[in-house]
């Protein structure tokens, strides 16, 4: 007796499979050369997991419709994985638009931090909001993300920059991974500022005697799950030294580093990142030739583009949806990378896609379109996948359903439920 299956996609002009022979991550050439199936299938079974991916024709002559859930004809169509967004704060109270005002007229970031705004603004209203508060509005973000084709994404916490606020923001992601469909990473970025009234000494020292170990508990005990650390290295805010002991204190509870690092000036934190083993290190406007160089020996993945492209450097995307930059949608995200920082758009869907899931220590299960993966696939309404990038703001149009471990959990026929 054949077993059942749960989902078939037939006939799409391409299925982009990524690449196809269990890599982690791709840099240089490989992410020019993506695995495009042309007239392809896709099969996954009931367990979520992809079975078979394959010219049309012989998935055809394997796999009879009888066997499956659930049937959809791509024809017309292509295929894409999930795409994977690997940085993002997507739990706070407040928006920000008033300081976006300030900074078209002229502030900086770190002006508009130090007059007290910023990340303080937002700590200031994520500590007076309620735990049910937080969980809606970040269920309606994710519910954009998820509409944009996002199937799996970080989300930090960090507005809280004390014991009490950081866990309710993680337990809000929590409770988000356990009652939503989209896959999550969580981080703890509880050293995402200095708190108002605090040295940075004693921040740290709260961070490492106080809030990691009340961590801890909470994941021993099953409470939480957490899967990376981040600290904001920047000047004015923690510095190498205060990175380096938070992160390696991370990194003995298991938790991969994945952190904000010479942003706004250069701080070594390329390579930091690279001697403590860093999964990613996210923004690097600043970094040095020699951090560059030290990240791609080390396999740290990073956004930075062209020039770490050449050297081998694995370059993710992530959209860093946050209340300073309001961009839920990584098809923009790409657009923008292949615009202003000149990749081409293979290499912008491979660092959106198994990149970012290798910057999240997920590219075993998620990233691309092979078999024993997750079934989280994106079917797009034109013939050839570029469109999705090329169309800039299109892709509400452009995309036709969503799958997540081969379960339909948007139809753009019907309304989402969240
Ligand atoms: N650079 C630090 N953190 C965020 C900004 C967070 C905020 O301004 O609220 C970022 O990635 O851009
Ligand atoms: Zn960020």
């Amino acid at each position: 007796m054949p077993t059942k299956c749960r989902l078939l996609v037939k006939n799409a002009s391409q299925v982009v499979v990524i690449c196809n022979n269990g890599e982690k991550y791709l840099t240089k050439n490989a992410m020019q050369n993506l695995c495009v199936v042309e007239n392809g299938s896709v099969v996954i079974g009931c367990d979520g997991l992809i079975k078979a991916v394959g010219p049309a024709d012989a998935i055809q002559a394997q796999y009879s419709e009888d066997l499956f859930e659930k049937v959809i004809d791509a024809t017309g169509m292509c295929v894409i994985p999930g795409l994977v967004d690997a940085h993002t704060h997507p739990v706070w109270a407040g928006d920000r638009v008033h300081e976006f005002a300030m900074k078209l007229a002229g502030a900086t970031y770190m002006d508009v931090h130090r007059a007290g705004g910023g990340i303080h603004f937002t700590v200031e209203r994520t500590r007076a909001a309620s735990a049910s508060d937080l969980l809606a509005s970040l269920t309606a973000r994710l519910g954009r993300m998820l509409r944009t084709g996002t199937t799996l994404v970080e989300c930090k916490s960090g507005y809280g920059l004390e014991l009490d606020t950081e866990v309710r923001m993680l337990e809000v992601i929590e409770a988000a991974r356990r009652s939503l469909p989209i896959n999550i990473s969580s981080t703890y970025c509880g050293a995402h500022a200095v708190p108002r009234g605090k040295t940075v000494a004693e921040a740290t020292e709260d961070i490492l005697q106080v809030q990691l170990p009340a961590l801890r508990r909470r994941m021993s005990s099953g409470e939480l799950r957490v899967d990376n650390i981040d600290v904001f290295c920047e000047r004015g805010v923690f510095d190498l030294e205060a990175t380096r002991a938070i992160l390696q204190a991370g990194k003995d509870m298991g938790l991969h580093i994945n952190f904000h690092g010479d942003e706004l000036h250069p701080m070594n934190s390329a390579q930091l990142g690279a001697e403590l083993g860093a999964l990613a290190i996210s923004h690097l406007e600043e970094v040095t030739a020699e951090g560059i160089a030290a990240m791609a020996t080390a396999k740290t993945a990073a956004p930075r583009a062209r020039d770490m492209l050449e050297a081998g450097v694995i370059v993710a995307l992530g959209s860093d949806f946050n209340p300073n930059a309001y961009c839920c949608s990584m098809p923009l995200v790409m657009h923008l990378a292949c615009v202003n920082m000149r990749l081409a758009m293979p290499e912008a869907l491979a660092a959106a896609t198994i990149n970012a899931a290798y910057a999240l220590g997920r590219s075993d299960t998620h990233g691309s379109l092979e078999v024993g993966k997750h079934g989280d696939l994106v079917l797009l309404n034109c013939r050839r996948w570029e469109h999705l990038i090329y169309q800039l703001g299109g892709h509400q149009e452009l995309i036709r359903c969503v799958a997540i471990k081969g379960n339909v959990v948007l139809d753009s026929d019907k309304t989402l439920d969240f």
